[in-house]
Protein backbone atom coordinates (compact mmCIF):
# COMPACT_ATOMS: atom_id res chain seq x y z
CA UNK A 1 0.00 0.00 0.00
CA UNK A 2 1.66 3.49 -0.67
CA UNK A 3 0.87 6.21 1.14
CA UNK A 4 -0.43 9.37 -0.53
CA UNK A 5 1.75 11.50 0.41
CA UNK A 6 0.80 13.91 3.41
CA UNK A 7 -1.93 11.41 4.09
CA UNK A 8 -0.66 9.62 6.74
CA UNK A 9 0.73 11.22 10.14
CA UNK A 10 3.52 10.00 12.92
CA UNK A 11 2.06 7.16 14.99
CA UNK A 12 1.27 8.64 18.62
CA UNK A 13 4.60 8.46 21.22
CA UNK A 14 7.60 10.50 21.83
CA UNK A 15 11.28 10.56 20.96
CA UNK A 16 12.28 11.39 24.46
CA UNK A 17 15.51 13.29 25.36
CA UNK A 18 18.51 13.19 22.34
CA UNK A 19 20.72 9.92 21.13
CA UNK A 20 19.43 8.98 24.31
CA UNK A 21 15.52 8.42 23.68
CA UNK A 22 14.29 5.91 25.63
CA UNK A 23 17.23 3.64 25.29
CA UNK A 24 17.65 3.34 29.18
CA UNK A 25 14.31 2.69 29.94
CA UNK A 26 14.17 -0.47 28.15
CA UNK A 27 17.54 -1.65 29.52
CA UNK A 28 16.96 -0.65 32.69
CA UNK A 29 13.16 -3.10 32.05
CA UNK A 30 15.28 -6.15 30.63
CA UNK A 31 17.65 -5.75 33.18
CA UNK A 32 14.97 -6.08 35.78
CA UNK A 33 13.13 -9.14 33.83
CA UNK A 34 9.91 -6.08 33.05
CA UNK A 35 10.69 -5.48 29.26
CA UNK A 36 7.50 -7.26 28.82
CA UNK A 37 5.83 -5.13 30.66
CA UNK A 38 7.50 -2.22 29.17
CA UNK A 39 6.51 -3.27 25.76
CA UNK A 40 2.82 -3.25 27.12
CA UNK A 41 2.44 -0.64 28.97
CA UNK A 42 3.56 1.54 25.78
CA UNK A 43 0.82 -1.04 23.43
CA UNK A 44 -1.58 0.18 26.17
CA UNK A 45 -1.12 3.57 26.04
CA UNK A 46 -0.40 4.09 22.59
CA UNK A 47 -1.69 1.48 20.72
CA UNK A 48 0.10 -1.51 18.70
CA UNK A 49 2.05 1.21 16.43
CA UNK A 50 3.86 3.85 18.56
CA UNK A 51 6.84 5.67 18.08
CA UNK A 52 10.01 6.00 20.28
CA UNK A 53 14.13 6.60 20.05
CA UNK A 54 15.85 3.59 20.76
CA UNK A 55 20.23 3.83 20.35
CA UNK A 56 20.31 6.22 18.93
CA UNK A 57 17.83 6.62 15.93
CA UNK A 58 13.99 7.68 16.22
CA UNK A 59 12.02 4.52 15.91
CA UNK A 60 8.67 2.84 15.40
CA UNK A 61 7.76 -0.44 17.72
CA UNK A 62 5.25 -2.68 15.55
CA UNK A 63 3.41 -5.41 17.51
CA UNK A 64 0.79 -8.14 16.57
CA UNK A 65 1.05 -10.66 13.92
CA UNK A 66 -0.56 -8.17 11.10
CA UNK A 67 2.59 -5.93 12.27
CA UNK A 68 5.37 -8.67 12.61
CA UNK A 69 4.16 -10.06 8.74
CA UNK A 70 4.35 -6.25 7.53
CA UNK A 71 8.57 -6.24 9.09
CA UNK A 72 8.75 -9.48 8.17
CA UNK A 73 8.04 -9.52 4.05
CA UNK A 74 7.77 -5.55 3.75
CA UNK A 75 9.62 -4.27 0.25
CA UNK A 76 10.34 -1.25 1.96
CA UNK A 77 12.16 -2.41 5.22
CA UNK A 78 15.62 -3.46 5.01
CA UNK A 79 17.26 -5.26 7.86
CA UNK A 80 19.17 -3.29 9.44
CA UNK A 81 20.98 -3.48 13.24
CA UNK A 82 21.86 -0.76 15.55
CA UNK A 83 25.05 1.11 14.98
CA UNK A 84 26.39 -0.36 18.22
CA UNK A 85 25.53 -4.03 17.16
CA UNK A 86 27.05 -3.25 13.59
CA UNK A 87 30.30 -2.17 14.88
CA UNK A 88 30.85 -5.36 16.90
CA UNK A 89 29.73 -7.76 14.12
CA UNK A 90 31.11 -5.62 11.36
CA UNK A 91 29.82 -3.59 8.34
CA UNK A 92 29.01 -6.82 5.93
CA UNK A 93 27.50 -9.11 8.93
CA UNK A 94 24.58 -11.04 7.65
CA UNK A 95 22.61 -9.40 9.49
CA UNK A 96 23.19 -5.94 7.66
CA UNK A 97 23.52 -6.98 3.89
CA UNK A 98 20.36 -6.87 1.54
CA UNK A 99 18.82 -7.05 -1.48
CA UNK A 100 20.93 -9.32 -3.61
CA UNK A 101 23.96 -9.56 -1.59
CA UNK A 102 21.96 -10.79 1.11
CA UNK A 103 20.83 -13.64 -1.01
CA UNK A 104 24.13 -14.62 -2.04
CA UNK A 105 25.49 -14.67 1.27
CA UNK A 106 22.05 -16.15 2.82
CA UNK A 107 22.05 -18.70 -0.36
CA UNK A 108 25.64 -19.84 0.64
CA UNK A 109 25.02 -20.33 4.24
CA UNK A 110 21.75 -22.28 3.82
CA UNK A 111 23.50 -24.58 1.42
CA UNK A 112 25.63 -25.63 4.41
CA UNK A 113 22.49 -25.20 7.34
CA UNK A 114 20.11 -27.60 5.55
CA UNK A 115 18.67 -30.95 6.51
CA UNK A 116 20.18 -32.57 4.08
CA UNK A 117 23.91 -31.47 4.69
CA UNK A 118 23.31 -31.12 8.47
CA UNK A 119 21.99 -35.30 8.51
CA UNK A 120 25.80 -35.65 7.69
CA UNK A 121 26.56 -34.34 11.39
CA UNK A 122 24.53 -35.97 14.06
CA UNK A 123 27.13 -38.50 15.17
CA UNK A 124 29.50 -35.53 14.99
CA UNK A 125 27.19 -32.72 17.24
CA UNK A 126 26.36 -36.40 19.60
CA UNK A 127 30.02 -36.69 19.89
CA UNK A 128 30.25 -33.20 21.31
CA UNK A 129 27.49 -33.70 23.62
CA UNK A 130 28.38 -36.94 25.09
CA UNK A 131 32.36 -35.64 26.03
CA UNK A 132 31.04 -32.36 27.26
CA UNK A 133 28.44 -34.03 29.44
CA UNK A 134 30.74 -36.51 30.85
CA UNK A 135 33.14 -33.90 31.10
CA UNK A 136 31.60 -31.14 32.79
CA UNK A 137 28.97 -32.87 34.27
CA UNK A 138 29.02 -36.01 35.22
CA UNK A 139 30.32 -36.51 38.96
CA UNK A 140 29.39 -33.75 40.20
CA UNK A 141 27.08 -32.74 42.82
CA UNK A 142 26.25 -28.85 41.43
CA UNK A 143 26.57 -27.25 38.30
CA UNK A 144 25.77 -23.71 36.55
CA UNK A 145 23.76 -24.62 33.79
CA UNK A 146 24.25 -21.16 31.65
CA UNK A 147 27.89 -21.17 31.07
CA UNK A 148 28.16 -24.96 30.40
CA UNK A 149 24.85 -24.69 27.58
CA UNK A 150 27.31 -21.82 26.49
CA UNK A 151 30.33 -23.52 26.05
CA UNK A 152 29.07 -26.64 24.79
CA UNK A 153 27.14 -25.02 22.22
CA UNK A 154 30.17 -23.00 21.49
CA UNK A 155 32.21 -26.46 20.82
CA UNK A 156 29.11 -27.96 18.62
CA UNK A 157 29.11 -24.75 16.51
CA UNK A 158 33.01 -24.54 16.13
CA UNK A 159 33.36 -27.94 15.22
CA UNK A 160 31.04 -27.65 12.74
CA UNK A 161 31.41 -24.34 11.18
CA UNK A 162 35.50 -24.79 11.50
CA UNK A 163 36.66 -28.62 12.70
CA UNK A 164 38.28 -26.68 15.52
CA UNK A 165 38.94 -29.01 17.34
CA UNK A 166 39.69 -29.17 21.64
CA UNK A 167 42.86 -26.93 22.17
CA UNK A 168 43.98 -23.68 22.86
CA UNK A 169 42.48 -21.81 19.71
CA UNK A 170 39.50 -23.11 20.42
CA UNK A 171 39.15 -21.84 24.14
CA UNK A 172 40.61 -18.47 23.53
CA UNK A 173 37.62 -18.14 20.88
CA UNK A 174 35.31 -19.66 23.27
CA UNK A 175 36.32 -16.54 26.29
CA UNK A 176 36.10 -14.11 23.74
CA UNK A 177 32.45 -15.31 22.75
CA UNK A 178 31.58 -15.44 26.36
CA UNK A 179 31.64 -11.71 25.97
CA UNK A 180 31.16 -10.76 22.36
CA UNK A 181 27.21 -9.88 23.41
CA UNK A 182 27.67 -8.10 26.47
CA UNK A 183 26.11 -4.67 26.00
CA UNK A 184 25.55 -5.06 22.51
CA UNK A 185 22.16 -2.96 22.98
CA UNK A 186 23.82 0.19 23.92
CA UNK A 187 24.19 3.94 23.19
CA UNK A 188 27.40 3.02 20.51
CA UNK A 189 29.90 5.16 22.61
CA UNK A 190 32.91 3.51 22.61
CA UNK A 191 34.53 4.67 26.03
CA UNK A 192 36.66 2.48 28.55
CA UNK A 193 35.76 0.36 30.53
CA UNK A 194 32.28 -0.28 29.20
CA UNK A 195 31.18 -3.53 28.06
CA UNK A 196 30.54 -1.91 24.41
CA UNK A 197 34.44 -1.69 24.38
CA UNK A 198 35.16 -5.25 25.42
CA UNK A 199 32.78 -6.73 23.00
CA UNK A 200 34.41 -4.63 20.04
CA UNK A 201 37.99 -6.15 21.65
CA UNK A 202 36.76 -9.41 21.67
CA UNK A 203 35.38 -8.86 18.25
CA UNK A 204 38.49 -7.96 16.74
CA UNK A 205 40.11 -10.61 18.28
CA UNK A 206 37.69 -13.51 17.00
CA UNK A 207 37.64 -12.52 13.19
CA UNK A 208 41.43 -12.67 13.40
CA UNK A 209 41.73 -15.75 14.64
CA UNK A 210 38.71 -16.95 12.09
CA UNK A 211 40.70 -14.87 9.38
CA UNK A 212 43.25 -17.52 9.96
CA UNK A 213 41.39 -20.56 9.85
CA UNK A 214 40.02 -19.42 6.03
CA UNK A 215 43.36 -19.28 5.52
CA UNK A 216 44.05 -23.19 6.80
CA UNK A 217 40.86 -24.24 5.25
CA UNK A 218 42.41 -22.56 2.10
CA UNK A 219 45.23 -24.63 1.77
CA UNK A 220 44.47 -27.83 3.17
CA UNK A 221 41.37 -27.72 0.01
CA UNK A 222 44.57 -27.24 -2.15
CA UNK A 223 46.39 -30.33 -1.01
CA UNK A 224 43.13 -32.58 -1.32
CA UNK A 225 43.00 -32.75 2.83
CA UNK A 226 39.28 -30.81 2.98
CA UNK A 227 36.40 -31.57 1.05
CA UNK A 228 32.95 -29.35 0.28
CA UNK A 229 31.52 -30.93 3.34
CA UNK A 230 34.15 -30.92 5.82
CA UNK A 231 32.60 -27.83 7.57
CA UNK A 232 31.10 -24.44 6.51
CA UNK A 233 34.29 -23.13 5.51
CA UNK A 234 35.84 -25.16 3.21
CA UNK A 235 31.69 -25.48 2.26
CA UNK A 236 32.03 -21.61 1.44
CA UNK A 237 35.21 -21.61 -0.05
CA UNK A 238 34.39 -24.63 -2.26
CA UNK A 239 30.89 -22.81 -3.95
CA UNK A 240 31.73 -21.44 -7.88
CA UNK A 241 29.94 -19.65 -10.07
CA UNK A 242 29.34 -20.90 -14.04
CA UNK A 243 32.70 -19.62 -14.65
CA UNK A 244 34.69 -21.70 -12.15
CA UNK A 245 35.19 -18.40 -10.20
CA UNK A 246 35.03 -18.73 -6.36
CA UNK A 247 31.62 -16.87 -5.21
CA UNK A 248 32.59 -15.62 -1.82
CA UNK A 249 35.87 -13.38 -1.22
CA UNK A 250 37.76 -14.18 2.13
CA UNK A 251 35.99 -10.97 3.75
CA UNK A 252 32.64 -12.30 3.20
CA UNK A 253 33.44 -15.73 4.42
CA UNK A 254 34.70 -14.61 7.89
CA UNK A 255 31.78 -12.24 8.19
CA UNK A 256 29.52 -14.74 7.33
CA UNK A 257 30.75 -17.26 9.68
CA UNK A 258 31.20 -14.64 12.12
CA UNK A 259 27.44 -13.92 11.88
CA UNK A 260 26.53 -17.83 12.23
CA UNK A 261 28.22 -18.36 14.83
CA UNK A 262 26.84 -15.37 16.72
CA UNK A 263 23.47 -16.54 15.28
CA UNK A 264 23.81 -19.91 16.85
CA UNK A 265 25.65 -19.64 20.02
CA UNK A 266 23.85 -17.62 22.37
CA UNK A 267 20.36 -18.29 21.08
CA UNK A 268 20.64 -22.21 21.60
CA UNK A 269 22.43 -22.25 24.73
CA UNK A 270 19.89 -20.13 25.89
CA UNK A 271 17.30 -22.47 24.69
CA UNK A 272 18.53 -25.26 26.46
CA UNK A 273 19.02 -23.00 29.81
CA UNK A 274 15.89 -22.49 30.50
CA UNK A 275 14.55 -26.08 29.30
CA UNK A 276 16.44 -27.25 32.76
CA UNK A 277 15.41 -24.14 34.50
CA UNK A 278 11.74 -25.55 33.95
CA UNK A 279 12.07 -29.18 33.73
CA UNK A 280 13.30 -28.70 37.17
CA UNK A 281 10.17 -27.93 38.01
CA UNK A 282 7.51 -30.01 36.13
CA UNK A 283 7.91 -33.61 36.50
CA UNK A 284 5.02 -34.35 34.50
CA UNK A 285 6.84 -33.29 31.03
CA UNK A 286 10.13 -34.38 32.42
CA UNK A 287 8.62 -37.94 32.42
CA UNK A 288 7.14 -37.76 29.44
CA UNK A 289 10.67 -36.62 27.57
CA UNK A 290 12.11 -39.31 29.62
CA UNK A 291 9.84 -41.73 28.02
CA UNK A 292 10.15 -40.54 24.53
CA UNK A 293 13.58 -40.85 24.89
CA UNK A 294 14.17 -44.38 26.82
CA UNK A 295 11.77 -45.37 23.44
CA UNK A 296 14.26 -44.24 21.23
CA UNK A 297 17.62 -45.80 23.20
CA UNK A 298 15.43 -48.63 23.31
CA UNK A 299 16.41 -49.78 19.77
CA UNK A 300 20.29 -48.29 20.02
CA UNK A 301 23.30 -50.26 21.20
CA UNK A 302 24.70 -49.14 23.95
CA UNK A 303 27.25 -46.16 23.21
CA UNK A 304 25.57 -45.90 19.63
CA UNK A 305 25.42 -42.36 18.36
CA UNK A 306 21.99 -41.04 17.68
CA UNK A 307 21.08 -40.84 13.94
CA UNK A 308 18.73 -38.50 11.98
CA UNK A 309 15.93 -40.97 11.93
CA UNK A 310 16.18 -40.85 15.94
CA UNK A 311 16.04 -37.21 15.92
CA UNK A 312 12.50 -37.26 13.48
CA UNK A 313 11.11 -39.32 17.10
CA UNK A 314 11.46 -36.65 19.54
CA UNK A 315 8.06 -34.88 18.79
CA UNK A 316 7.25 -34.22 22.14
CA UNK A 317 11.07 -32.82 23.10
CA UNK A 318 10.64 -29.87 20.17
CA UNK A 319 7.41 -29.32 21.57
CA UNK A 320 9.08 -28.57 24.80
CA UNK A 321 11.71 -26.22 23.24
CA UNK A 322 8.97 -24.44 21.32
CA UNK A 323 7.00 -23.82 24.31
CA UNK A 324 10.07 -22.59 25.78
CA UNK A 325 10.75 -20.41 22.90
CA UNK A 326 7.82 -18.59 23.24
CA UNK A 327 8.05 -18.17 26.85
CA UNK A 328 11.64 -16.79 27.00
CA UNK A 329 12.22 -15.84 23.44
CA UNK A 330 16.52 -15.62 23.39
CA UNK A 331 15.86 -13.28 20.73
CA UNK A 332 13.48 -10.14 21.94
CA UNK A 333 13.16 -8.52 19.18
CA UNK A 334 14.94 -6.81 16.10
CA UNK A 335 15.33 -3.70 14.14
CA UNK A 336 14.81 -3.05 10.58
CA UNK A 337 15.38 0.38 9.02
CA UNK A 338 12.69 1.98 6.13
CA UNK A 339 14.63 2.84 3.15
CA UNK A 340 11.88 4.92 1.90
CA UNK A 341 8.79 6.20 3.81
CA UNK A 342 5.80 3.74 4.06
CA UNK A 343 3.16 3.46 5.91
CA UNK A 344 1.48 1.00 8.42
CA UNK A 345 -2.18 0.77 9.59
CA UNK A 346 -2.70 4.69 8.95
CA UNK A 347 0.72 5.63 10.30
CA UNK A 348 3.91 7.02 8.44
CA UNK A 349 6.99 5.21 8.82
CA UNK A 350 9.26 7.78 7.11
CA UNK A 351 12.76 6.95 5.59
CA UNK A 352 15.46 6.63 7.50
CA UNK A 353 13.49 5.47 10.61
CA UNK A 354 14.07 2.28 12.60
CA UNK A 355 10.94 -0.37 12.96
CA UNK A 356 11.14 -2.53 16.24
CA UNK A 357 9.53 -6.10 16.22
CA UNK A 358 8.99 -7.70 19.33
CA UNK A 359 8.54 -11.46 20.29
CA UNK A 360 6.42 -10.98 23.47
CA UNK A 361 3.67 -8.66 22.14
CA UNK A 362 2.43 -11.90 20.93
CA UNK A 363 3.74 -14.76 22.12
CA UNK A 364 1.86 -13.28 25.84
CA UNK A 365 -1.10 -12.15 23.80
CA UNK A 366 -3.94 -14.06 25.71
CA UNK A 367 -5.82 -13.61 22.29
CA UNK A 368 -3.64 -15.60 20.30
CA UNK A 369 -2.27 -17.84 22.90
CA UNK A 370 -4.59 -19.22 25.67
CA UNK A 371 -3.48 -18.45 29.63
CA UNK A 372 0.11 -16.93 27.56
CA UNK A 373 1.80 -17.52 30.82
CA UNK A 374 0.84 -21.37 31.48
CA UNK A 375 3.42 -23.71 30.14
CA UNK A 376 1.27 -25.87 27.70
CA UNK A 377 3.18 -27.70 25.00
CA UNK A 378 -0.23 -29.11 22.95
CA UNK A 379 -0.15 -25.41 21.54
CA UNK A 380 2.17 -27.08 19.08
CA UNK A 381 0.57 -29.98 18.74
CA UNK A 382 -0.54 -29.68 15.62
CA UNK A 383 1.43 -27.15 13.88
CA UNK A 384 0.89 -23.81 15.26
CA UNK A 385 -0.68 -22.45 12.81
CA UNK A 386 -3.58 -24.12 12.65
CA UNK A 387 -4.48 -22.24 16.11
CA UNK A 388 -2.44 -19.52 15.75
CA UNK A 389 -2.62 -16.77 12.57
CA UNK A 390 0.51 -16.51 10.56
CA UNK A 391 3.35 -14.68 12.25
CA UNK A 392 2.25 -15.40 16.23
CA UNK A 393 4.70 -17.33 16.98
CA UNK A 394 8.27 -15.64 16.11
CA UNK A 395 11.11 -16.80 18.14
CA UNK A 396 13.13 -17.38 14.99
CA UNK A 397 11.29 -14.37 12.87
CA UNK A 398 9.70 -14.82 9.77
CA UNK A 399 9.75 -14.40 5.97
CA UNK A 400 12.93 -14.15 4.29
CA UNK A 401 15.13 -14.13 6.67
CA UNK A 402 13.45 -16.25 9.09
CA UNK A 403 16.80 -17.76 11.22
CA UNK A 404 18.61 -19.48 8.58
CA UNK A 405 20.09 -21.85 11.88
CA UNK A 406 16.67 -23.28 12.84
CA UNK A 407 17.26 -26.98 12.00
CA UNK A 408 20.66 -26.81 13.28
CA UNK A 409 18.76 -25.45 16.49
CA UNK A 410 16.63 -27.97 16.57
CA UNK A 411 19.45 -30.83 15.86
CA UNK A 412 21.58 -29.64 19.09
CA UNK A 413 19.04 -29.09 21.29
CA UNK A 414 17.57 -32.84 20.60
CA UNK A 415 20.69 -34.76 21.15
CA UNK A 416 21.43 -32.19 23.90
CA UNK A 417 18.30 -33.37 25.99
CA UNK A 418 18.18 -36.84 24.83
CA UNK A 419 21.61 -37.43 27.25
CA UNK A 420 20.48 -34.74 29.75
CA UNK A 421 17.04 -36.29 30.44
CA UNK A 422 18.23 -39.66 30.39
CA UNK A 423 21.35 -39.53 32.76
CA UNK A 424 20.66 -36.75 35.35
CA UNK A 425 17.97 -35.20 37.38
CA UNK A 426 18.27 -32.27 39.14
CA UNK A 427 16.83 -29.44 41.51
CA UNK A 428 17.26 -26.09 41.34
CA UNK A 429 19.67 -23.86 43.44
CA UNK A 430 17.56 -20.56 43.71
CA UNK A 431 14.23 -20.23 44.60
CA UNK A 432 13.57 -16.80 42.95
CA UNK A 433 12.87 -18.11 39.09
CA UNK A 434 13.88 -15.12 37.83
CA UNK A 435 16.07 -13.79 34.79
CA UNK A 436 17.32 -10.96 33.32
CA UNK A 437 17.82 -9.55 29.87
CA UNK A 438 21.22 -7.99 28.17
CA UNK A 439 19.87 -8.20 25.53
CA UNK A 440 19.69 -11.75 25.85
CA UNK A 441 17.95 -14.14 28.34
CA UNK A 442 19.66 -15.13 31.09
CA UNK A 443 18.69 -16.92 34.43
CA UNK A 444 19.50 -15.82 38.29
CA UNK A 445 23.44 -16.49 39.06
CA UNK A 446 23.10 -18.41 36.02
CA UNK A 447 21.31 -21.51 36.99
CA UNK A 448 23.06 -22.94 39.34
CA UNK A 449 21.43 -26.32 39.78
CA UNK A 450 22.04 -29.26 42.50
CA UNK A 451 22.78 -32.53 40.19
CA UNK A 452 22.19 -36.59 40.39
CA UNK A 453 23.56 -38.35 38.05
CA UNK A 454 22.11 -41.53 37.85
CA UNK A 455 24.14 -43.55 35.53
CA UNK A 456 26.49 -43.60 38.65
CA UNK A 457 26.52 -46.43 41.09
C1 LIG B 1 17.02 -21.42 19.54
C2 LIG B 1 17.89 -20.99 18.70
C3 LIG B 1 17.74 -19.80 17.79
C4 LIG B 1 16.86 -18.74 17.84
C5 LIG B 1 15.76 -18.49 18.86
C6 LIG B 1 17.17 -17.88 16.73
C7 LIG B 1 16.46 -16.71 16.41
C8 LIG B 1 16.66 -15.99 15.26
C9 LIG B 1 15.83 -14.89 14.84
C10 LIG B 1 14.64 -14.33 15.62
C11 LIG B 1 16.30 -14.43 13.64
C12 LIG B 1 15.69 -13.36 12.76
C13 LIG B 1 15.93 -11.96 13.24
C14 LIG B 1 15.06 -10.97 12.48
O1 LIG B 1 14.37 -11.30 11.51
O2 LIG B 1 15.05 -9.80 12.87
C15 LIG B 1 17.46 -15.24 13.32
C16 LIG B 1 18.25 -15.06 12.21
C17 LIG B 1 19.44 -15.74 12.01
N1 LIG B 1 19.90 -16.83 12.71
FE1 LIG B 1 18.99 -17.70 14.30
N2 LIG B 1 18.23 -18.40 16.04
C18 LIG B 1 18.60 -19.58 16.65
C19 LIG B 1 19.62 -20.43 16.27
C20 LIG B 1 20.51 -20.18 15.25
C21 LIG B 1 21.62 -21.04 14.89
C22 LIG B 1 21.95 -22.37 15.56
C23 LIG B 1 22.28 -20.42 13.86
C24 LIG B 1 23.49 -20.86 13.10
C25 LIG B 1 23.94 -22.05 13.02
C26 LIG B 1 21.56 -19.18 13.57
C27 LIG B 1 21.92 -18.26 12.60
C28 LIG B 1 21.13 -17.20 12.20
C29 LIG B 1 21.48 -16.32 11.10
C30 LIG B 1 22.76 -16.37 10.27
C31 LIG B 1 20.42 -15.40 10.97
C32 LIG B 1 20.29 -14.28 9.95
C33 LIG B 1 19.48 -14.73 8.75
C34 LIG B 1 19.29 -13.65 7.72
O3 LIG B 1 19.36 -12.48 8.03
O4 LIG B 1 19.02 -14.02 6.57
N3 LIG B 1 20.50 -19.07 14.43
N4 LIG B 1 17.64 -16.18 14.31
Amino acid sequence: RKPRPGAAKLPPGSLGLPVIGQSLGLLGAMRANTAERWIQDRVDRYGSVSKLSLFGAPTVLLTGPAANKFVFFSGALAMQQPRSVRRIMGEKNILDLTGAEHKRIRGALAEFLKPDMLRLYVGRIDGEVRRHLDESWAGRGAVTVMPLMKRLTFDIISSLLFRLERGAVRDALAADFMHLFDGVWAVPVDLPFTAFRRSLKASARARRVIAGIVRETKAKLERGEASRSSDLIACLLSLTDDSGARQLSDEEIVDGSMGTLIGGYDTSSILMTFMVRHLANDPDTLAAMVQEHDEIAKNKGDGEALVWDDLAKMKFTWRVALETLRLVPPVFGNFRRAIQDTEFDGYLIPKGWQVFWVASATHMDAAIFHEPAKFDTSRFKDRQSATAPPCSFVAFGGGPRICVGMEFARIETLVTMHYLVRRFRWKLCCDEDTFARDPMPSPLHGLPIELEDMSSP
